[in-house]
């Protein structure tokens, strides 16, 4: 990885790519930043609008409009291309146009020489993380997906107002699918020390029900968004801001990104939101949870999920 010059390729420059390489730009995460997309005249547009904006920045990044050959010497490519959904879909209704357009892309990527790191936005981000891996063949460290960074942040805003707290300080994650399968790991959710399971089990700490509540808010954020305007995308872009920082800093952070799990999903694997260590190599470890045993059953019913779900593809990769 060359620290003087991080560089980024960002495939799909609609509003969660943009989002992304607007915070990027803000955050000055990385110095040289190569906009794609099949829209052309979109990549070309989107570059220049952010290069106006270079003069009131602190950043001095390189911001340009290119191709798939621009991706031989990236450290990280980014992908954000293909359709989102409408008001009423799942992620999971996304799988087949987005498997199309993730063919039309790994290919190009690969044939450059690219050897870096693959973070995937794209939904279902589990489902297409785990087809970029299969379709690169690169080492599944180096391929992650966003997973549950977003739901694992919403939680953590919804906790912090719930209990006052800064939501740096409330440390819980949402686990499995970026999607209706998800779940809060509850038996290892704390304010600051203190488990919040313990915390409802007091009076006047919190109430359980509450918890479900926040629970089900988390998981229908993206829905109640998209009802209200068309689709969600500064939360994502600013999850991935800070996946890349990790990745470009080597700083060994816990992100909850999507990772291959292998074991009992078949010789594809399947890939999942959990807590992971992230540095400059990827996905450095996936860290394993002391999970209650209904908090098992609900993880391995969400990975079979998404295992049914890729495995209906038939891709034969
Ligand atoms: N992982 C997460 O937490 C989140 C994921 N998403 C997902 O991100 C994806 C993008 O969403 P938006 O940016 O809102 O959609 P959008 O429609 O605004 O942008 C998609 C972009 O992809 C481009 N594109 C389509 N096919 C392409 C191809 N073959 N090659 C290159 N570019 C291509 C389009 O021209 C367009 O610019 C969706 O799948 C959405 O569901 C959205 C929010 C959160
Ligand atoms: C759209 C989506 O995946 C989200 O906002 O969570």
């Amino acid at each position: 990885m060359n620290t003087d010059n991080r560089k980024v390729v960002l495939i799909g420059t609609g509003m969660v790519g943009m989002s992304y390489a607007y915070a990027l730009l803000n955050q000055n995460a990385c110095d040289e930043l190569v906009l794609i997309d099949v829209d052309k005249e979109r990549a070309r547009g989107e570059a220049m609008d952010l290069n106006h904006g270079l003069a009131f920045s602190s950043s001095h990044m390189k911001i340009y409009a290119g191709e798939y050959k621009d991706c031989e010497n990236a450290d990280i490519v980014v992908i954000c291309a293909g359709v989102a959904q409408k008001p009423g879909e799942s992620r999971l209704d996304l799988l087949t146009r987005n498997t199309e357009v993730f063919r039309s892309i790994i290919g190009p990527i690969t044939e450059s020489g690219f050897n870096g790191i693959f973070l995937v936005a794209t939904n279902p981000v589990d489902i297409m993380t785990l087809i970029t891996a299969k379709l690169s063949g690169f080492n599944p460290r180096r391929v992650l997906g966003t997973g549950t960074a977003l739901d694992t942040a919403r939680l953590r805003y919804m906790l912090g107002e719930y209990f006052n707290v800064d939501p740096r300080n409330m440390h819980a994650y949402v686990i499995g699918e970026h999607g209706d399968s998800e779940f809060v790991a509850w038996s290892q959710a704390m304010l600051a020390t203190k488990p919040i399971l313990d915390l409802c089990g007091e009076t006047g700490g919190c109430r359980i029900e509450d918890m479900k509540d926040i629970e089900e808010q988390v998981r229908t954020s993206a829905q109640r968004i998209i009802k209200a305007k068309r689709a969600t995308y500064y939360g994502i872009g600013m999850a991935m801001v800070r996946i890349t920082k990790a990745i470009f800093s080597n700083e060994n952070s816990v992100l909850t990104v999507s990772a291959m799990l292998r074991g009992e999903y078949g010789e594809s694997g399947v890939y999942a939101g959990v807590p992971c260590i992230v540095n400059r190599n990827g996905i450095q470890r996936v860290l394993s949870l002391s999970l209650s045993e209904e908090e098992t059953s609900k993880f391995h019913a969400s990975c079979q999920t998404l295992h049914e779900a890729y495995d209906e593809l038939n891709l034969g990769l």
